[in-house]
């Protein structure tokens, strides 16, 4: 990590030297000659060619992604912008009101962006970089050698190896020019129109491309194909079949908002009755239910799907369709899971789950100095359901490329998935403008004003990755691959940060506290949020964002340097008055006690070959830890460090019964749950619980020593709080009978 965040003061140190040139024009000595950026692209080439020809385990590329001083993109169409030419370009600066037009020379190449060699109508040469592609993106589907392209208010950088780049961060600043566009120089339309081209052939070109799996240029052919079509009425069938085939290459593409757009520009009329016409209007409802289903618009993809089947009632793609919707909407409504079903059927190939999310219980509103809130609409018990969200946007490592993000305007660095996850949401956004103005509506830290209406520009949504990735930072969730139950993957090629992470757009709404009333757990990419304790109808639903086991010094420091607040729940107000030396001594104790259970690692349960002397030194060391938690400031809270010492006691000793509650009603204790046993009852009071699976082996343990004295009642109370605590911490109850053979 020292290293990464060595590179990450070097690339700032860089930008500030990169400064000293803001506003000039780049010295001969910074630029490359057209000879020298054919040799470089070719040395790049060779070596993407030799990584192919390497084994998969092998093929580690290092993809580092460098977020820069932000600025933000073009929100103006290309036809009301200025033409520029490199000789022009000053260093440092973003040249708003301008467009760049350049031809690419060279093979292009992706580490972390499409790169290639670009000279300009003059001859001048220069490199050209677009950032925050999707990794999957072919370099030669964007930035082929000969591909005339437009870059919208072009920004012009120092690089890192001392020369100059034109940085596209902001995809949508980037448009391919198709061969004919009036603004192409002369000197670079070699590739003529292919006029004459009639609309037919193009649509027959459009649709092998389809069926090839070429999705993104059957688009542009069925688009060629429109533009070649004639207005007249004669034409009409060929425009509808033209974009009905469109409308299911967008769906494909996972643009869902343009394939409904030109399923329903598809239609015939409803007077035109014929039988050909209905079954093509069949066609066009079913592509456009089936969009609004991926955008989980239940509701419409209801009625299209309804509309469908009023055409023809046997439609049964139809039908199918608007059964699934059907259920997805009971979903919505009632929050009617089968979770343990969920649980086994994800798997690590299919972690997108087709389900729906269940909202209701909560709202978004005002949280005071908090900003905006989640609040439940329902009263909530401990154990309920507070809501169940599909993700936005998942990224999972694919083992194969290790990424580093460096955030210079947050001066983080994320290694892993983030800035998948970046590009991932930047395609979404692209080309869905309702989604992308629910995910700009996250909390982005405050610093890219109030504007929240996004802008369509040219076909596409004109996002700001800037923002987009500042919002990740702070509305983010780190997840596991498949599900939460699964032990936890080995970490790769020993970095230790192959950990999935994804966006929740409702679940971002949450504020954060140490003592959290809500729960979260992951099945798929299905957030499943439970309540911790009873949550009133009005109450705010509180969600941890930094783990428990963390030390009060360390919490506070995470919330405040990457969250930007303060944490003022119960737990941080006590720890915050508790004397140093004692906190001093909890940290010293916490080393002893992590170095005492890794040598005395218990290879199977009930362990009881341990030396009396060793349980002895145990039970001094968690009377030790307690004492770090004195009555005056914990008398309600937790006191999170004596639960491991605890249970390797419980575990190595053969406790009579009496002894053995008592131990497991502690480690409760410990962990916020006042257990109280009267007579044939138990009463738990949560109000400060915090979520851990020792909980669930305490409150079983404690079960079994009750049933030893025929204490059925209390038991079951202790059972009961077991598989409650088990399947907040899984999302399912799955697995809890057969891991404490019930
Ligand atoms: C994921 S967002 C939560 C929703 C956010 N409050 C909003 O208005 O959209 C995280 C941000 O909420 C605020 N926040 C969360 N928990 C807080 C707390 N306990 N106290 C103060 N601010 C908090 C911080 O500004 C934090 O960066």
């Amino acid at each position: 990590m020292e290293k990464f965040f060595a590179h990450l003061e070097q690339q700032k140190s860089q930008l500030k030297r990169a400064q000293a040139y803001k506003g000039q024009k780049p010295p001969a000595s910074m630029k490359r000659s057209r000879s020298v950026l054919q040799q470089e692209f070719f040395m790049l080439a060779l070596e993407d060619g030799m990584r192919s020809l390497m084994l998969p385990d092998e093929r580690h590329n290092f993809r580092s992604c460098f977020i820069g001083a932000a600025y933000p993109p073009c929100t103006l169409p290309l036809s009301s912008l200025v033409p520029i030419h490199f000789r022009d370009l000053t260093l440092e600066t973003q040249h708003r009101g301008r467009v760049l037009i350049v031809r690419a020379f060279c093979n292009p190449h992706y580490l972390a962006s499409i790169q290639n060699a670009v000279e300009d109508e003059l001859g001048e040469v220069n490199r050209l970089a677009i950032y925050n592609l999707l990794p999957t993106t072919e370099p030669d589907a964007v930035l082929p050698q000969g591909a005339v392209v437009a870059i919208k208010e072009p920004y012009y950088k120092c690089s890192a190896d001392g020369g100059v780049i034109v940085r596209v961060d902001h995809p949508t600043d980037f448009v391919l020019l198709k061969p004919g566009n009036s603004i192409i120089p002369r000197r670079f339309d070699a590739r003529i129109k292919q006029i004459g081209q009639s609309a037919i052939r193009l649509k027959e070109e459009a649709n092998l491309m389809f069926m090839g799996g070429d999705f993104q240029e059957a688009v542009e052919t069925y688009s060629d194909a429109l533009d070649a079509c004639g207005l007249d009425e004669d034409d009409g069938d060929l425009r509808r079949d033209l974009c009905r085939n469109r409308a299911a290459a967008n769906l494909r593409l996972g643009r869902y908002e343009l394939a409904i757009k030109d399923a329903m520009a598809s239609m015939n009329s409803a007077e035109d009755i014929s039988e050909a016409a209905k079954s093509l209007n069949i066609k066009a409802l079913y592509r456009a239910g089936k969009a609004a289903y991926e955008m989980q618009d239940f509701a419409q993809a209801k009625q299209l799907f309804g509309q469908a089947l009023e055409l023809d009632g046997s439609h049964r793609e139809s039908r199918n369709e608007l059964s699934r919707t059907l259920k997805r909407i009971s979903e919505q409504e009632n929050g009617n899971f089968d979770f343990s079903l969920m649980a086994r059927s994800v798997t690590k190939q299919h972690y997108l789950l087709d389900h729906a999310s269940f909202l209701r219980r909560v709202k978004v509103a005002q949280a005071g100095s908090r900003g905006r809130g989640l609040f439940a609409t329902e009263t909530l018990k401990p154990g309920d359901v507070v809501f169940v969200e599909k993700a936005f946007y998942v990224a999972h490592d694919d083992g194969e490329d290790i990424s580093v993000l460096f955030n210079i305007n947050t001066n983080r660095i994320s290694i892993g998935t983030d800035s998948l996850r970046l590009q991932g949401t930047v395609d979404k956004m692209i080309w869905n403008p309702t989604l992308a103005n629910k995910y700009i509506d996250l909390f982005d830290g405050g610093k890219f004003g109030n504007e929240k209406e996004l802008k369509v520009v040219d076909g596409r949504v004109a996002v700001d990755t800037f923002r987009v990735q500042s919002i990740a930072e702070l509305n983010g969730f780190g997840c596991p691959r498949v599900k939460s139950r699964d032990k936890k993957q080995p970490k790769a090629r020993n970095l230790g940060f192959n950990d999935s992470t994804g966006i929740w757009l409702q679940a971002s709404y949450a504020n954060h506290s140490c003592l959290p009333n809500a729960t979260r757990a992951f099945i798929g990419d299905m957030m499943i949020v439970r309540a911790l304790r009873e949550i009133p109808v009005g109450g705010e639903i509180l969600m941890q964002y930094v783990p428990q086991d963390k030390p009060f010094d360390k919490r506070q420091e995470v919330v405040e340097n990457h969250y930007g607040f303060k944490c003022d729940c119960d737990l941080c107000r006590a720890e915050a008055k508790v004397p140093k030396a004692t906190i001093v001594k909890r940290a010293r104790l916490r080393k002893e006690i992590n170095s005492f259970l890794s040598e005395n690692g218990i290879k199977n349960l009930n362990n009881w070959s341990f030396s009396a002397a060793k349980r002895a030194r145990a039970k001094k060391l968690l009377e030790e830890m307690r004492e770090t938690y004195p009555k005056a400031y914990y008398e309600r809270l937790p006191r999170f460090d004596c639960w491991d010492i605890n249970i390797w006691s419980i575990q190595t000793a053969s406790l009579n019964p009496q002894k053995l509650l008592a131990n497991s009603l502690d480690i409760l204790r410990d962990m916020g749950y006042f257990v109280n046993i009267r007579g044939k009852k138990a009463t738990i009071d949560r109000k400060s619980a915090i979520q851990h699976d020792c909980v669930v082996h305490a409150a079983m343990y404690a079960a079994e020593c009750l049933r030893e004295v025929q204490n059925e009642g209390a038991a079951s109370a202790l059972v009961a709080l077991g598989r409650e605590v088990f399947t907040a911490i899984s999302g399912a109850e799955q697995g809890f009978e057969q891991d404490f053979k019930i």
